[in-house]
């Protein structure tokens, strides 16, 4: 197999639909820190991280699930030539309507579902707000060069995910871990990291029984101090939301980090001192655990995208 052109730069943004855009506002805002901001739609929650414009948006609607998980390329040719590869795939890709770029607040974009179902877009040039950035917890986003953070998403087809990402849109494998015991038919789930640049992952899959609804498992945000991780963590308990895993450290990014329950059935993974990786030297590797201490699992309420599908 052969991999088309590496055009992706980064997690560029996400956008959800709630049916609880307080208690969103309540765990991004008050507890996690981010910057509310207002934004082209009155009625939906925009968060900021940094000079973007808003990397986080919350629309009212129903039911919870993610409306687009935004990857970022270079310019306009390097669309173009994402496109084309898209096309080449016989991937159904549409161009953003001008009513789609002036809610993303970007130059241009794409939109198409990925072999998951899961809603996905290229986009290129988001504008940004030079106010300085408020943090809650004056914490620093780490985003940058490594993007907004990650993203793990279910897919029913695993092998046509991974084959899709790596091989259409060009991300890195960044190794597996086992995911269950193989089937009858000897295929060994795993989970999969990839990532486009030296974040460790930007992209995880987890084979799930449910696709598009809500489409994503969790996503993750860095900030800059442990302090910073555990004063979210005071602020989450003291708020009531559900810690789904305990603060630990990742064996693969060596990330410091807890997960907390959104509404809608999906975790925040929020997390510091991840390592930065050098792609001269880098070869995909089998994690054997998911993290050296910490990250007690077994409080979690269960995943929506975990749940029997109907
Ligand atoms: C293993 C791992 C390394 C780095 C990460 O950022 C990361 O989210 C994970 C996955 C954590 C976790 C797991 O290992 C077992 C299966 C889990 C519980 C899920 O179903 C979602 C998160 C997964
Ligand atoms: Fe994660």
């Amino acid at each position: 197999m052969t991999r088309n052109e590496r055009h992706i730069r980064g997690l560029g943004y996400i956008r959800m639909q709630s049916q609880d855009l307080s208690r969103w506002r309540e765990l991004t805002v008050d507890a996690l820190g981010f910057q509310e901001v207002a934004g082209p739609d009155p009625d939906s929650l925009h968060l900021r991280m940094d000079e973007r414009a808003a990397r986080l948006v919350v629309s009212p609607g129903a039911p919870d699930r993610v409306l687009a998980i935004g990857w970022e390329v270079r310019d306009h040719l390097a669309l173009a030539a994402v496109t084309r590869d898209l096309e080449a795939a016989a991937v159904a890709v549409k161009p953003m309507t001008a009513e789609e770029k002036a809610e993303r607040r970007v130059e241009d974009g794409i939109t198409f579902t990925d072999p998951g179902g899961i809603p996905t877009e290229i986009f290129f040039a988001p504008e940004l707000d030079h106010s300085p950035v408020l943090t809650g917890l004056a914490q620093r986003f780490v985003t940058g060069d490594q993007g907004l953070g990650h993203v793990v998403v279910p897919t029913m087809a695993p092998e046509e995910s991974l084959a899709f990402y790596t091989e259409v849109l060009g991300f890195l494998n960044r190794g597996a871990m086992k995911a269950g015991p193989p089937t009858e038919s000897g295929y060994q789930p795993r989970v999969r990291f990839m990532g486009v640049n030296e974040r460790h992952h930007s992209l995880a899959l987890i084979g799930a029984p449910r696709g598009e609804v809500p489409g994503v498992v969790h996503f993750m945000v860095e900030v800059d101090t442990l302090d910073a991780v555990g004063r979210a963590l005071d602020r989450v308990d003291e708020r009531g939301f559900s810690l789904s895993s305990t603060l630990g450290r990742h064996t693969n990014d060596r990330m410091v980090s807890f997960y907390v329950r959104a509404p809608g059935g999906w975790d925040i993974e929020y997390g510091t001192d991840g390592m930065r990786v050098d792609e001269s030297h880098y070869t995909a590797e089998e994690i054997t655990a998911d993290s050296y201490w910490g990250h007690d699992w077994s409080g979690s309420e269960p995943l929506a995208a975990f749940a029997p599908p109907e």
